[in-house]
Parts: C-alpha cells; sequence; structure tokens
C-alpha cells in the first residue's frame, strides 16, 4: 500500500478535524464535506466543499470530482443509498455503506442487534401515530424514552414519567426528528448503574481490538462529560466486572461483524447491576471518545486511520486516568470569542480543543476540555473545572 491517500469526509464538525490531523500527519490528502462553510474540518483540510450530504446529485458532483480512495462519513445525516452506490463503484466506504445505511436509523441498527443477533436492548416498540405511542407507552410501561427513529445528539428525545406526557414527548420527537419520517421510538428506562461506550477497532487484516472503556454522563441526550476507564463497579466481586467488560466486549464485536469493514466504533451501553445492555453504536469516532485526545498513546482519530489505511495497531496505552468536558455556547452569535483560556491551562494536565466553529447556537458544544489524573474522579473534577472557566462570549 502506498501513501497519500484521498480521503473524504462526510461531514467536518469536531470529530472530522481531529481525524482530518490525524490523516494528515501520515502524509494523506482531506477534502472535507459539510453543509456549512469554515466547518472545524474545512479549517485543516486540503480542500473542502459545501453541500447537502442529504443530495445524491450533491454527492455526485463532489465524488466525481475529487475521485477519492475512501469515503470517510463523519456525521449519520447522508444520503447513504449513494454510499451503497459508490462502494458498488469500487469506493471503499468506511466502515461500509450498509453500516452507515444501518445507523442512520435507530430502528434498522435496533432490528439488527435485537432481532437477528439476539443481543439484549432496553424493550422497545415503533409509533408513526400519537395514538399508536399511546398504546405503546401502556404496553411498555412509565418511566419511558421517547427518540425520533431519525436524529442524534438527543434532538427529539424525552423522558416520558406518565400517560399525561405522552403527548408533549410525540410532539417534540416530531419537532426533532432529521428528514420527514414520523416515526419515534419508545424504549423502556433502563435506571443504569453506569452508561460506556466501548471503543472497539474492526480492522481488515487483524482482530477486533477494544480501548478501555468510556464512562459518560449525559444531559438533554447529549455527552457532558466522558471519563476513562469507566468503574464498572464491582458488584459481585472483581471477577463480576471483569465479566461484564467481557460481555460488553462479545456484543460490540458481533455487531460489529454483522456490520463489516474496518474502522472504529463507538458502541454504546447502559451497564446495570447483573446485565449488559447495548443501546446504539456510532460506525466512527464518537464524541465521548474526545478523551483518548488525553489519555491514549493513539486516540480514537489515530486508531480509526490506521484502521481504515489497513496500518498495524501495535499497542493501545493509556496514560493514566483521564476526562473531558464540553464547553457549551448559551446563545446564537456568529462572533466567537472565548474568555478564560489562560486560567483553564494554569492547571496542569489540562488542555483544550476549541472547534473554531463559525457560529453558536444554545447548547452547541464549542470546545472540550480534557484532563488527566491519578483518579477518573480527580480527572473529571479538572475537566469540569477547566471547562466552567472558559466562556464563549461574542464582541
Ligand atoms: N432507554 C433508555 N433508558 C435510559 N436512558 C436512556 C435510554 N435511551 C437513551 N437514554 C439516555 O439518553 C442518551 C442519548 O440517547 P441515544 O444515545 O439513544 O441518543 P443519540 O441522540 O443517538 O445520542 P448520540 O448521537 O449523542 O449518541 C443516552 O446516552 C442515555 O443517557
Ligand atoms: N454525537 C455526534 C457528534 O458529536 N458529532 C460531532 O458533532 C458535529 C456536529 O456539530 P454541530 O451540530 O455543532 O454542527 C459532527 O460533525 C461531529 O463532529
Ligand atoms: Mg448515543
Amino acid at each position: 500500500m502506498k501513501l497519500p491517500k484521498k480521503l473524504m469526509l462526510l461531514g467536518s464538525g469536531e470529530l472530522g478535524k481531529e481525524f482530518t490531523i490525524a490523516a494528515q500527519r501520515l502524509g494523506n490528502h482531506v477534502v472535507a464535506v459539510d453543509r456549512y462553510p469554515h466547518a472545524p474540518a474545512m479549517q485543516v483540510a486540503d480542500e473542502c466543499e459545501v453541500i447537502s450530504m442529504l443530495s445524491a446529485d450533491d454527492l455526485e458532483r463532489v465524488v466525481s470530482k475529487h475521485q477519492p480512495d475512501y469515503i470517510i462519513p463523519e456525521i449519520e445525516a447522508i444520503r447513504t443509498e449513494k454510499l451503497l452506490e459508490f462502494e458498488q463503484r469500487g469506493i471503499t466506504v468506511i466502515p461500509t455503506a450498509k453500516a452507515t445505511d444501518y445507523t442512520m436509523n435507530r430502528d434498522r441498527i435496533r432490528e439488527l442487534a435485537h432481532k437477528e443477533l439476539g443481543v439484549r436492548t432496553a424493550k422497545y416498540a415503533y409509533a408513526t401515530t400519537l395514538s399508536e405511542l399511546q398504546s405503546a407507552a401502556s404496553e411498555i410501561g412509565f418511566p419511558n424514552v421517547v427518540k425520533p427513529v431519525m436524529s442524534s445528539s438527543g434532538k427529539g428525545q424525552s423522558v416520558v414519567a406518565s400517560a399525561v406526557e405522552v403527548e408533549t414527548a410525540w410532539n417534540y420527537a416530531i419537532d426533532g426528528s432529521r428528514g420527514d419520517t414520523h416515526k419515534v421510538i419508545i424504549e423502556e428506562f433502563i435506571d443504569f448503574e453506569i452508561e460506556i461506550t466501548l471503543l472497539t477497532i474492526k480492522q481488515w487484516n487483524a482482530p477486533t481490538i477494544f480501548c478501555p472503556p468510556i464512562g459518560h454522563r449525559q444531559e438533554r441526550g447529549d455527552y457532558q462529560e466522558s471519563w476513562q476507564p469507566a468503574q464498572i463497579k464491582p458488584v459481585g466481586g472483581a471477577s463480576r466486572n471483569e465479566n461484564r467488560l467481557l460481555a460488553a466486549q462479545a456484543i460490540a464485536t458481533q455487531v460489529t461483524d454483522a456490520l463489516g469493514g474496518a474502522g472504529i466504533f463507538g458502541v454504546e451501553f447502559f451497564i446495570t447491576a447483573d446485565e449488559v445492555i447495548f443501546s446504539e453504536l456510532s460506525p466512527r469516532p464518537h464524541d465521548t471518545g474526545m478523551v483518548t485526545l488525553i489519555s491514549q498513546n493513539l486516540n480514537e482519530f489515530e486508531l480509526h486511520l490506521r484502521a481504515v489505511l489497513g496500518l498495524p495497531i501495535p499497542n493501545i496505552i493509556q496514560y493514566a486516568p483521564s476526562a473531558s468536558a464540553v464547553i457549551l455556547a448559551s446563545k446564537n452569535s456568529d462572533l466567537i470569542y472565548f474568555s478564560g483560556v489562560a486560567d483553564a491551562l494554569s492547571v496542569p494536565d489540562v488542555d483544550l480543543r476549541l472547534f473554531g466553529k463559525p457560529d453558536s447556537r444554545p447548547y452547541r458544544r464549542m470546545g472540550v476540555a480534557l484532563a488527566k489524573a491519578e483518579t477518573t474522579e480527580l480527572a473529571r473534577a479538572k475537566a469540569v473545572e477547566a471547562a466552567s472557566k472558559i466562556e464563549v462570549v461574542d464582541r
């Protein structure tokens, strides 16, 4: 295999920016694509294109123009049927066009995991009308969680405590749905001990390997903090703890094998006292995996790149307990400044990534604080404190 390769990144946010840096460090050529100009990855890529990634015509135009060796999706919202076509034409889609198609909608990956592979998931049902949702809710019970089948980062998602709240949840899900699908999934609420992302690296010609598990905390369905390693509380002794991690690894291997190809996957699990419950997965680097920007010898973006290009991954070493905490905007603005940077960086083993997004909206993720410490608790406290010092301000 000869480098450089031409990589087309579909989606150019913060995850794509770090992937682009990793790709360029090994001499590759990156074309960054997104729906708006000056997206984070575009700031560091060789070339960029602004298109609608849901438009087959737009995708055709940029792929014909640049003739990439690899198409690397960075977000879910892509016209995935077109990716299947590109794959048939001989372009490698990462991890596979099928994987991007199955994970674009929550129902397809759920059916694969639960029905085809027999993996334990939360009890669930689908609804396409309010009355279907009402009867599904009484079947599943309360509390439950309602989400559009097409959405990410918690958009349109709510926890429903009782029957009177079902209508509000329906309207919220429909408003938060991507595209014009009026289909929602309703899930049993899992009262988990911890939720984890298991970064799973599927390789072309080598066995699947894993990063130490990442614990995370979500609000409004969006990640706020992540830490590594996740302490899966040793219920019933240390061996039990180990067993739950092995169980998660076995499920991650099973699901990623069914999707095929190569690359990193962020496989999400709910861990309860006696169960490992599969939630969903990203067939690409995961937002909670940004902690690996400080924690590991090879971060999740470098691992993705090596897996994609079939380069060796001799070892994955975690340097120390580590954490990440998000830096969110509070309002709409297109003049972004950050205050408190010097203060945040005055603490040893703290670092920042400020993504350079050209505008903000309430709760938009604008950066992340990273920290290493002697324990995950200390690392979390340091990351949260550093993030709290940064304020997203406009002029
Ligand atoms: N059935 C459930 N029981 C308990 N909590 C849940 C359930 N489903 C989702 N959640 C909570 O909401 C979060 C977001 O849900 P999920 O991962 O399904 O959505 P998402 O919008 O795809 O998020 P992302 O794209 O950021 O991964 C979960 O990480 C978890 O904290
Ligand atoms: N949970 C998925 C995730 O974190 N995706 C990351 O967020 C970007 C979109 O951010 P934006 O909505 O602020 O443009 C995506 O491009 C990706 O980097
Ligand atoms: Mg998720």
